[in-house]
């Protein structure tokens, strides 16, 4: 098996995504957001690329709740923003939500010619891993990264994946070199994993917005024993 880590979401080839199973890594917050939003109950997630895109669907679903952010912070008007301590405080049960955000849901568009699309992070990293291995497709780890740019907490994220996927499985990997480097980074850090991840750019501004409470939230590892993945109802991506 394959697997390919992508360092940001202008980098991917759209057509190298064909038959493979991508999965989209925001760690800091999108992929967060969604994997606690759906792991407290959300009943699914459209996501969209455009402030405009999510008015407008909300406008013809007017029970959707919309929920995103633009560099971090809530977008006016929206019931959310992109913080997934937002969808653990509310009580949002069987909600659907349409979610625009910075990177994360433009990368998710991006990567839709893949033939499956998961979401991982720290905080689901086992379940994300056990779900990818099953439809037994190489793999394109989609490091999302912050506008237009490598982002560490995505890097870190992916060789965590790795990381599992090397201690739980004895199947033969073949990593590209993106991959190992990755993989190296995550190996060197892992023992002060949160220490790391507070010194990344993102998080250095998430802290300057007194949103420092995320960070910490986010790089718990293996909390959500669940792994979202990108579907179509109705001629609408969803994440369900
Ligand atoms: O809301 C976030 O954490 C980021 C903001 S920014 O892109 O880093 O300015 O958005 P995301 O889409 O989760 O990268």
């Amino acid at each position: 098996m394959r697997i390919d880590v992508v360092s940001h979401v202008d980098e991917i080839k759209t057509e190298e995504l064909f038959n493979k199973t991508v999965i989209i890594i925001d760690a800091l917050r999108t992929s967060s957001t969604i994997i606690t939003a759906i792991a407290n109950g959300v009943q699914m997630i459209v996501p969209v690329e455009t402030i405009g895109q999510a008015k407008n669907l909300q406008s013809q679903k007017q029970e959707y709740l919309l929920a995103g952010d633009r560099f971090f912070k809530k977008i006016s008007n929206f019931h959310l923003g992109n913080s997934p301590l937002d969808f653990v405080k509310q009580q949002l049960n069987g909600k659907s939500i349409i979610l625009t955000t910075t990177n994360g849901t433009r990368a998710i568009n991006k990567a839709l010619k893949g033939e499956e699309v998961l979401i991982g992070s720290f905080l689901n990293g086992d379940k994300c891993i056990e779900q990818a291995l099953h439809f037994k497709k190489d793999l394109v780890l989609l490091c999302v990264g912050e506008r237009n740019e490598f982002a560490l907490e995505d890097g870190l994220a992916a060789g965590f994946l790795i990381d599992r996927l090397m201690k739980h499985y004895t199947i033969t990997f073949e990593l590209n070199d993106f991959a190992k480097a990755m993989y190296a980074v995550y190996k060197f850090h892992k023992n002060g994993l949160f220490e790391t991840i507070k010194t990344t750019e993102t998080a250095r501004k998430l802290i300057q917005l007194g949103l420092g409470e995320d960070i910490h939230f986010c790089s718990q590892i293996n909390l959500y024993p669940i792994c979202p993945c990108v579907a179509t109802h109705e001629d609408i991506t969803i994440i369900i």
